[in-house]
């Protein structure tokens, strides 16, 4: 060896595998405008498609007149519900088992709800089409208030439903009904109350919100009738199930179908399931020959496209003086809106809502979920949640600071008390899910620690002293939040969406060079998995992350997979990946092994390459190896080095986190300030720190905006009043608090590199902090419980409602 021969260390680094803050080259495009979005798929004769809406959330459609808009120069067709039932594409299932009108079929269930599709030579002709079309309605009452919904004189929203006393998860109990889920053991449950040395209750609403991504939810159908073959370039992430879906409703062959998803703009679960948009495009495709795009604008994306929680908890916990707890009971009233058209896996009407015993050693819980049907945009996406984990973490989180509050004790050391502790996993809660791994104390600690968690007690008590005295109109909150997520749906013993398994894939080539091309079953939405995945790869097999193109998104080519949401990639594709990767690595090996003239198990992999063990000189590096795969293989082995995976995890993945928000509101403004945010995040062994810290940073600034501002609110007659930017909180930089975030590592014990997601946590646990925060703050002056969003008008009113201010 001379000076020049790189170290362990520079081989290492010159890999920029797992655990390199490796910069995204995806920015490379990104940051120079020169991404690929549908918006700009334009293709020859490409037409342009717009939909007529509803003004009226509850009517009957009398009458569609198109004579008018069809003399619209550049209006080509409308296309309503008559049309779509030539091609048996009226309706279409949901992805929870449902049916969901794609076009106004006689009534209309929801404000802006889809009545016709203006299909024209430009955007602008379709929008002047639109305006021409006369519909003619009779407005029917609205049913807005979820609690109304079972009502005996409630208005019948799904006259399709007529006499159906059993839906898709189970028995209806009245027309408004959808189902009603419910796990743990009541008995247990009940007695435990029966025995409670205290008890807790309250309603817990988590309100209706929306994903909102920048980019809309769009589509560009194209149909070449010669060779009978329908290609769809969308915002979609989950590319292959929609192939499968297109292909199962509008019964054209599988193979027939192209769908690919180009670089998105953010999806955040908006991009999940399937809209009417989706077939008019391809119907309207299908019918004059010529692609269609269709791009929803923001209005439509927020009134029409999946809204997400709308989760009203009636909570209760049972523990003893001490403030051990001993019970949970929790009631859900779903609002699902006029469909049920929530994104969760089949077999899981509320998603993994039986998450809900947090983190806590519950010794037993029961859960019950009633669907309803309101006249509301129908929904139910996990907005950066893995299936309504994020309104459990929100229940439990501001249940046990409720349960603190009356046991008069510290939030923090309730929650220390009632942790499951290291030596209990995997563990099995009483809502049936085994914990795979945590250290939860630890975290615990850590946070408090860092943040000084009992100086600031020691403050706020001096200050609340101060506002009693009329020294100050200012209060503090510290916001404790410690959630458990539950990511990576899924194995296929519980999870399928449609009946497909929720596995994932990856394919790996690795050419003579040295250089290879890698395809997954996930999709990017700006997460960086062009960054992240190749990181995995080159620390298995030893090849810069450089030399590996990460391609996704274009069911031709990528193996079948199940798509990006619920942070289920890193779980699930990252497990592929490895799995890929090691079928590659062994393959090598037993090149290295016959061009060295060494037996295969005398061989240790070193980095970058294979060397014999007891002779360190005698080394092959990959890069060798994957020319030496093209033209010297062992004699019966095939040529080439490519290796495919698919993972069916056999569970899912716990990663963790402890929260601290310090706020400070003016109680006769409302005005608060988000003094201090602090977020430990667990997940597992981490990929890329930089990006991780770039998701916890995406994902807090989404908690924020949920917890302190951001809801889709309906008013009394069913109108959508938070239809744009104007009033739907998206936080700028400005409004935007500075976030620290910090760390542990609790590797997933079942997961090939032992890694967990993290996507979503920061929205999970954030949420939770920010409420608890607000509601911290006003406990002191009697309250128990403030509903979000909290914004200032709220934090005014509480104040005043609490007689703080005249
Ligand atoms: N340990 C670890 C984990 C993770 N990672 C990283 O991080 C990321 C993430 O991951 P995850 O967690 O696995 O996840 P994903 O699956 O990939 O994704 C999903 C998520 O993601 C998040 N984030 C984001 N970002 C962005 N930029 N954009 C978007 O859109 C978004 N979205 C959101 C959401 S909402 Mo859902 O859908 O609601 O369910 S779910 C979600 C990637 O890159 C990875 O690789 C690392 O590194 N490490
Ligand atoms: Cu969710």
């Amino acid at each position: 060896m001379n000076d020049l021969t790189p170290t362990r260390e520079q081989r290492s680094a010159a890999l920029e595998g797992m655990g390199c803050k490796r910069k995204r080259v995806e920015d490379i495009r990104f940051t120079q405008g020169k991404g690929n979005y549908v918006d700009d798929v334009k293709l020859p004769g490409m037409l342009h498609g717009d939909f007529v809406r509803s003004p009226h959330p509850h009517a009957r459609v009398k009458k569609i007149d198109d004579s008018e808009a069809l003399k619209v120069p550049g209006v080509l067709a409308v296309i309503t519900a008559e049309t779509l039932k030539t091609v048996n594409l009226a309706w279409m299932p949901t992805l929870a088992g449902d049916v969901q009108m794609v076009l106004a079929d006689g009534k209309v269930l929801f404000q802006n709800q889809e009545v016709a599709f203006v299909v024209a030579t430009d955007r602008y002709a379709a929008d002047d089409g639109i305006n021409k079309v006369i519909v003619e309605y009779e407005p029917l009452p609205p049913l807005v208030d979820p609690f109304k919904s079972m009502d005996k004189d409630a208005p019948v929203l799904r006259e399709d439903l007529a006499g159906k006393t059993s839906g898709a998860h189970g028995p209806r109990k009245h027309h408004n009904h959808i189902f009603e889920w419910s796990v743990g053991d009541k008995e247990l449950t009940d007695a435990a109350f029966k025995k409670a040395e205290v008890t807790i209750k309250e309603m817990i609403s988590y309100h209706r919100t929306h994903p909102s991504p920048l980019e809309t939810c769009q589509c560009v159908c194209s149909f070449d009738k010669i060779k009978g073959e329908l290609t769809i370039y969308g915002t979609f992430q989950a590319p292959h199930v929609i192939r499968t879906v297109v292909s199962l409703i509008a019964k054209l062959p599988e193979q027939k179908i192209h769908v690919i998803a180009p670089d998105i703009g953010g999806g955040f679960g908006n991009k999940v399931g399937a809209y009417p948009g989706y077939i008019c495009a391809a119907v309207a495709s299908i019918v004059t020959g010529k692609p269609v795009k269709w791009v929803e604008d923001r209005i439509e994306n927020l009134t029409a496209t999946s809204f997400a929680r709308d989760y009203h908890m009636t909570t209760e916990i049972a523990a003893s003086k001490d403030g051990k707890v001993t019970g949970l009971r929790v009631h859900v009233l779903a609002d699902h809106g006029a469909f049920d058209a929530c994104a969760d896996p089949s077999k899981w009407p509320a998603g993994f809502f039986n998450i809900v015993t947090g983190s806590y050693d519950f010794p037993t819980a029961h859960l019950a979920v009633d669907g309803v049907y309101t006249n509301k945009a129908p929904g139910g996406v996990a907005y950066r949640c893995s299936f309504r984990v994020t309104e459990a973490a929100y229940c439990i989180e501001r249940a046990m600071d409720i349960l603190a509050q009356k046991l008069n004790m510290d939030p923090a050391e309730l929650r220390l008390k009632n942790f499951i502790k290291p030596e209990q996993f995997p563990y099995h809660s009483a809502l049936g899910w085994e914990y795979d791994s945590g250290d939860y104390h630890t975290a615990m600690r850590k946070m408090m620690e860092t943040t000084g968690y009992a100086a600031l007690r020691k403050e706020q008590a001096e200050k609340r002293a101060a506002f009693k005295r009329g020294e100050t109109r200012e209060i503090m909150g510290l916001g404790v939040s410690f959630f458990t997520e539950i990511v990576g749906a899924g194995p296929s013993k519980n999870c399928d969406i449609l009946g497909i398994a929720m596995f994932d894939s990856c394919e790996i080539r690795m050419h003579p060079t040295g250089a290879g091309i890698a395809r997954m079953g996930t999709k990017s939405q700006g997460q960086g998995h062009e960054t992240t995945w190749a990181q995995i790869i080159a620390t298995e097999i030893g090849i810069p992350a450089d030399n590996i193109m990460v391609e996704e998104g274009n069911t031709d080519t990528a193996p079948y997979g199940l798509g990006t949401y619920g942070s289920r990639s890193t779980p699930v594709a990252g497990a592929a990946i490895a799995m890929a990767a090691r079928k590659i690595k062994a393959k090598a090996q037993m090149i290295a092994a016959y061009k060295l003239e060494v037996h295969e198990d005398d061989l240790e992999f070193d980095i970058d390459g294979f060397r014999v063990k007891g002779l360190p000189e005698k080394f092959m590096s990959m890069k060798d190896i994957c020319w030496a795969a093209y033209n010297s293989v062992p004699p019966g082995m095939e040529p080439g080095l490519e290796a495919v995976s698919y993972y069916d995890p056999p569970n899912m993945t716990y990663p963790f986190g402890a929260y601290l928000c310090v706020m400070d509101i003016d109680v006769d403004t409302g005005v608060y300030k988000v003094r201090r945010f602090y977020a430990l995040d667990d997940c597992g062994t981490r990929i890329n720190p930089m990006i991780i810290e770039g998701q916890v940073h995406g994902g807090l600034t989404e908690a924020f905006a949920i917890a302190m501002g951001q809801e889709i609110r309906y008013d009394d007659t069913g109108n959508v009043v938070t239809g744009s930017f104007m009033d739907f909180f998206m936080p700028t930089a400005v409004e935007t608090p500075h976030w620290e975030t910090d760390f542990t590592v609790t590797p997933s014990p079942h997961h090939p590199i032992g890694a967990k997601g993290v996507g979503e946590s920061p929205n999970v646990g954030g949420v939770p902090a920010f409420s608890n925060a607000v509601n911290d703050a006003f406990s002191f002056l009697g309250s128990t419980h403030i509903q979000m969003p909290h914004d200032f008008w709220r934090n005014w009113r509480a104040a005043k409602d609490l007689g703080a201010v005249a």
